[in-house]
């Protein structure tokens, strides 16, 4: 049977000396759903960028249909058959949904009548609602991740490329995805699914190729795989379960770090009270746009509109990110492309960026050997896959730069850590190790309070977890007393009343102060 893309012996170097593909190949078939897994840095954005004609690989051949092709840009690809979808979704968000949706796409869809009824089609055929002249910037990300796929579809794609499109999207809109490429590979279109949630590609693709250190280790029917077959493949070792999962933290009586009292904000907070002790990670569970990272920054002061008291060891904390900084807040913001790295700096000033008071002697500038050292330790404690501290954040896979972030804030003097979404992009091994380097910093007296999309993690993680919902914390469980399931249906608003009588055995919705 003739793929409809093959690679054959690709190999990428980059001008740094990087080898991020050593003779890689890859095979998608007409109408399958292919999986494409590795860990941070494995290659497989390379691979993706080689594949939408973005990157030239330095050897090998691409086949499309059979034919040898070199796409050169990215529209040569498009023009073939093959649409990319990556992360952050490049559309324009000043334009209508339809006109983004057939944004160069040309030919006779420049008629309005046309694109209309076009439109109506493309959404036929996904199954899916969406109002067409609604302004893309006030679209939820679910949305506009659908209108990509629209835009896929409207040049006539039969290969769609998506890198982890689920990455930040919430239960119910990752369904409308897999639904969506469900119901179009049935009508023939070929899809590269690319993603760390692996339970998505066990269940979603029909054939899966494991990439490490830049080659391909594995490719086979996704029917024979299982979880533990795939991290393994991956890590290219056991990962035990408990690893990842972690044993539930039994909730600790050490002193109250952190207290929050009152506390609301025009983002969308509403009166939360909550306090949390030495060695406590409460986990704050909550759909997309429930306020849950809102919550985290009007404790940490970056949302100055915020009223209430929030107290550090018993003392009230200014309202302002460099006062919570003094009280021993840290903050890992979610959108870290935006607010993590600087760019120009090699990894071992960015690690030390937020604390170089503490790595300075006296009045002099820093000093490098320190710096150093510390880039060194959140290299090797995290697994940055990096030439050294020297790399810069753009010659990073997009897993460890967020590592890196996570860095800055793990080695310096902070005690309350606020963490939002600390996985999101990892790779499992790295998610476990993350997991486990929260539960040492709690264990070690800090005090922790983490957002996370995964219930999961919040269980394999968390001591006691907060519902969010429409601003307010409407319960509250101890992590082993409580499921996923449960979570998930006070998170949507079912049973708030039935469960929040008496669940937990800790009583109340609230924990007031
Ligand atoms: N522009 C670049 N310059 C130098 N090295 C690069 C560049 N882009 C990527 N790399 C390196 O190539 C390797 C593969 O990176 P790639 O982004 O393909 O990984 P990935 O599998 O997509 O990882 P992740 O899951 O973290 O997104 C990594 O070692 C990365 O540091």
């Amino acid at each position: 049977m003739v793929s409809l893309l093959s690679l054959e012996g690709i190999g990428k170097a980059f001008p740094n000396g990087t080898v991020a593909l050593r003779d890689a190949r890859l095979s998608v078939r007409a109408g399958s759903v292919h999986g494409l897994v590795g860990a941070n840095g494995a290659g497989k954005s390379t691979m993706i960028k080689v594949i939408a004609g973005a990157h030239a690989p330095t050897s090998g051949v691409v086949r499309w249909k059979g034919e040898e092709v070199s796409w050169r840009t990215p529209g040569a690809a498009r023009r073939a058959g093959v649409a990319t979808i990556m992360q952050h979704v490049p559309l324009a968000p000043t334009l209508t949904v339809l006109e983004n949706v057939f944004l160069g796409a040309g030919g006779p869809w420049r008629l309005p009548r046309a694109r209309r009824a076009e439109f109506a089609r493309l959404l036929e055929r996904v199954g899916y609602a969406i109002d067409p002249d609604a302004e893309v910037a006030g679209l939820a990300i679910g949305e506009r991740q659908m209108v990509a796929v629209l835009q896929a579809l409207a040049t006539g794609a039969e290969l769609v490329v998506m890198d982890e499109p689920t990455a930040s999207l919430a239960e119910g809109e990752r369904q409308v995805v897999f639904d969506v490429v469900r119901r179009l590979s049935a009508q023939g279109t070929a899809f590269l699914y690319v993603s760390h949630f692996l339970d998505e590609v066990l269940s979603l693709t029909d054939r899966v190729t494991v990439l490490r250190d830049g080659t391909v280790v594995e490719e086979g029917e996704t029917a024979g795989y299982d979880e533990d077959r795939l991290v393994q493949a991956i890590v290219g070792r056991d990962l035990l379960a408990t690893e990842r999962r972690g044993a539930a933290p039994v909730a600790p009586d050490g002193p109250v770090l952190l207290s929050v009292r009152g506390l609301s904000s025009p983002a969308g907070v509403r009166d939360v009270s909550f306090e949390v002790r030495a060695g406590e990670v409460i986990g704050l569970a909550g759909l997309l746009g429930s306020g849950r990272s809102e919550l985290l920054h009007a404790v940490y002061g970056s949302d100055t509109r915020a009223r209430g008291e929030v107290l550090a060891g018993g003392r009230p904390v200014r309202r302002s990110p460099r006062a919570a900084v003094a009280a021993g807040m840290a903050l890992v913001p979610e959108d870290r492309n935006a607010q993590g790295l600087v760019g120009t700096f090699p990894i071992w000033k960015n690690v030390s960026l937020p604390d170089l008071p503490a790595l300075s002697s006296g009045r002099s500038l820093p000093r490098e050997p320190a710096e150093t050292a510390r880039a060194e330790r959140a290299i090797a404690d995290l697994g940055i896959v990096c030439p050294g501290p020297e790399a810069l954040p753009g010659e990073l896979s997009g897993g460890n730069a967020q590592k890196v972030v996570f860095g800055k804030w793990l080695y310096g003097g902070a005690r309350v850590f606020l963490l939002d979404e600390p996985t999101a992009g990892v790779d499992v091994g790295a998610k476990a190790d993350i997991l486990e380097l929260v539960r040492r910093f709690a264990a070690g007296g800090g005090a922790v309070l983490v957002v996370s999309s995964e219930f999961e993690e919040l269980l394999a993680v968390a001591t006691r977890v907060l519902v969010v919902r429409e601003g307010r914390v409407v319960a509250e469980r101890a992590a082993h007393e409580t499921s996923e399931e449960e979570l998930l249906m006070l998170a949507n608003g079912f049973g708030e009343a039935g469960f929040g009588a008496g669940g937990s055995g800790e009583g109340g919705a609230h924990d007031a102060a």
